[in-house]
């Protein structure tokens, strides 16, 4: 799964130089699996946009989101109130399983999205420590077109950026939230969709 560098893998090397742990999976699943999975979530699940409040106004995001989990939980997120909805069949079973093998983490829910081309993206925040305490760890699958995946220190303001392929997993855990930001950067180079699958504990 993850490829082996001189006798350690990816997974082993963490991206951030501190106050957090971000490890990448690399391309955790395979070619014909990110496709078949990728057509089914782009067209068989009924993406809808988010919504978030910016100054004061209830607005919909371009970005298309969809929360599933074990049960109704709520979250609080942009400052707006959600309710997960059940899991859509048995769509996303293998790379839950997958994720968990992987973050060697429960995960009970799955916030999904869809960038449907590089005008979209997702602006600078972290996963609320509230929701998930402050040692969460998220397990995010990409499938689709290949879009830059960037943090930055809420203190230092120093930054570390990585593209994430097709196929590729990452994992975010320890204090990641706690001290940095991450976000989707726009970008006029990508004009086909890319779908994310972050996969969190919400019980405790
Ligand atoms: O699309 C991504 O890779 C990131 C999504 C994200 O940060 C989130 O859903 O909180
Ligand atoms: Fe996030």
């Amino acid at each position: 799964m993850s490829l082996d560098l001189f006798g350690t893998t990816l997974a082993e090397f963490n991206l951030l130089p501190c106050d957090g742990i971000v490890n990448d999976f690399g391309l955790a699943l395979a070619p014909p699996d990110s496709d078949a999975l990728y057509e089914r979530l782009l067209h068989g699940l009924p993406w809808r946009p988010d919504v978030a409040v910016v100054n004061g106004i209830v607005t919909e995001t371009a970005r298309r989101a969809l929360w599933y989990a074990d049960a109704p939980f709520r979250y609080r997120h942009s400052g707006i109130d959600r309710v997960a909805e059940p899991w859509p069949g048995d769509m996303l079973d293998d790379a839950r399983r997958l994720a968990e093998e992987l973050a060697q983490t429960r995960f009970d829910s799955c916030v999904l999205n869809l960038y449907r081309d590089g005008t979209e993206g997702m602006a600078w925040h972290s996963d609320s420590e509230a929701a998930h305490g402050p040692h969460t760890t998220i397990a995010s699958l990409s499938l689709g077109a290949t879009r830059k995946f960037a943090f930055l220190h809420k203190r230092t303001r120093e930054r570390r950026d990585m593209m994430l392929r097709h196929g590729q997993l990452i994992v975010m855990r320890g204090e990641t939230q706690r001290h940095w930001l991450h976000a989707v950067a726009k970008t006029a180079a990508v004009s086909t969709p890319r779908i994310s699958l972050t996969f969190r504990r919400f019980a405790g």
